[in-house]
Parts: C-alpha cells; sequence; structure tokens
C-alpha cells in the first residue's frame, strides 16, 4: 500500500463576527476543543475582564498607554474602537501559528474583519453569526450574567449598527440552535481547507501523478 499522502496548505484566517450576545464565543469555545488545527487569536483589549475571564486566555487586558504603545510600535495586525474601549489583533501571535501550520480563528468586529482582508485577502474567510430574533439577543445578554442593564441597552443600541454589515461578509449564519450553527461552520471551514488556492503542494502532485504514466498524452 502507497504512504498516505500529506499536501502542505496555506493557512484559514477563519473570522466569527457577530453582534454581542450572538454566539460567537460560543461557537469559538467548541472550534477550539474539538478542532486541534485552529488556534484563537488572543486579542489586546482595554475593556475590563469580566467575571470568569482570564489574562492572556481570553484577552490580554492592558491599559490605554499600553495599547497606544503597542499600536505606535506597529504591534497589532489591526485594531478598532469597539463599546468605547480599544481592540487589537497582536501580529506576531498570528504569524507564529501560521508557520507552525495552524488555522487562525478571530473573534473580531466587521471593522477588524475589513481591515484583516485588506492585509491578508483570500486567506482571510469572514462568517458573520446572527441571532434568531432581537428578543432572543436581549435574553442572551441577559443570561450571560456579565453586563449590567447599562451595558446590556448600549450593546443592543450597537446591534442593529453591526448587523448592518453583514454583507461585508462570506458566509452568514443564523444561530438558532447552536449545535446546528457549529456544523455549519464546520462545514465551512473543512470545505475552506480544502480550496485547491490552499493545497500548497498539489501542483507538483498533480503533475508527478501525470509523469508516472510513461505513455501519457498531455497534448490534449
Ligand atoms: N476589531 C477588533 N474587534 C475585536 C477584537 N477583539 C474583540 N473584538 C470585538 O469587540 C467586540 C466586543 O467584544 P467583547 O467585549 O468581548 O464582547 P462580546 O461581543 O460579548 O464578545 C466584539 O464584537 C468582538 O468581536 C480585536 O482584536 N479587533
Ligand atoms: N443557540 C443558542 N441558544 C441559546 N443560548 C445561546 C445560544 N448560543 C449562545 N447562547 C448563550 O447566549 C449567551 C451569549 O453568547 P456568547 O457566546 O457569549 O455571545 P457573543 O460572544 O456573541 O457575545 C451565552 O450565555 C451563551 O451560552
Amino acid at each position: 500500500m502507497a504512504d498516505s499522502v500529506h499536501l502542505n496548505r496555506r493557512g484559514v484566517l477563519f473570522v466569527l463576527s457577530s453582534p454581542s450576545g450572538a454566539g460567537k464565543t460560543t461557537i469559538s469555545k467548541m472550534m477550539l476543543q474539538q478542532d486541534p488545527d485552529i488556534a484563537l487569536s488572543i486579542s489586546a483589549t482595554t475593556r475590563p475582564p469580566r467575571p470568569g475571564e482570564q489574562n492572556g486566555v481570553d484577552y490580554h487586558f492592558v491599559d490605554v498607554d499600553t495599547f497606544k504603545q503597542m499600536a505606535a510600535d506597529g504591534e497589532f495586525l489591526e485594531w478598532a474602537h469597539v463599546f468605547g474601549h480599544r481592540y487589537g489583533t497582536p501580529r506576531a501571535r498570528v504569524e507564529e501559528l501560521l508557520n507552525a501550520g495552524k488555522d487562525v480563528l478571530f473573534d473580531i468586529d466587521w471593522q477588524g474583519a475589513q481591515q484583516l482582508y485588506q492585509e491578508a485577502g483570500p486567506d482571510v474567510v469572514r462568517v458573520f453569526v446572527l441571532p434568531p430574533t432581537m428578543d432572543e439577543l436581549e435574553r442572551r445578554l441577559r443570561a450571560r450574567n456579565t453586563d449590567s442593564d447599562e451595558v446590556i441597552a448600549s450593546r443592543m443600541a450597537r446591534a442593529a449598527n453591526e448587523i448592518s454589515h453583514w454583507d461585508g461578509y462570506d458566509y452568514v449564519l443564523i444561530n438558532d440552535n447552536v449545535d446546528d450553527c457549529y456544523g455549519e461552520v464546520k462545514a465551512i471551514l473543512r470545505a475552506e481547507r480544502l480550496k485547491r488556492r490552499r493545497q500548497i503542494g498539489l501542483i507538483g502532485f498533480a503533475r508527478d501523478l501525470i509523469r508516472s504514466v510513461p505513455e501519457a498524452d498531455t497534448t490534449i
């Protein structure tokens, strides 16, 4: 039996965006737990940690001066103001992960998705997650039990604006049942990994297949 064939491929930069509370963190965690080939880009943020969030795991929690210095030093692939705080994607980790042959997951907003696309073009896959209804969105924000009424109100007020950017994405999913939605996300990632342009070794592999036939007619 022949050895199994393994072709290197270009990493996928997988962006998940949604209005706050629609479920992107839940879906991200499912992906990271179940798929060893994708790792999270850990953003830096000036917002305070929520209960249960760990520095260096969920975010790098930094003060405004540190964030500004990081931005001035070119440490971010992209950054943006969201909900009155700064959020940015550190470049170094993304490069390390891609060099190690991993795909990278980004939980970033539409501004980040746009900037990342400008930097990395077709390596980026942009997925937008919608809630089934706005009432359900608010229910989820309350059920999460992490934000004050005031913060929830401001997130709901921003939700319509966030949703209005849905058409800047490659895929738009409705997160009604979370397992169904996760299944859709997995299908997208699988298909994107299989895309021809990501299979770096494919040209040589196909050429060698053709050359291995002594009488091959390659003029057709
Ligand atoms: N542009 C950009 N957006 C980010 C980054 N990190 C997080 N965000 C977005 O900032 C928004 C607020 O995130 P967060 O405060 O964790 O609340 P969440 O909406 O409940 O996840 C979400 O839309 C995130 O996707 C980043 O590095 N860059
Ligand atoms: N399909 C779903 N049905 C019901 N609750 C959900 C669903 N998806 C996520 N949730 C819950 O909604 C809340 C907000 O989800 P979260 O993943 O934190 O959203 P986001 O990261 O988009 O702000 C969490 O308490 C989560 O458990």
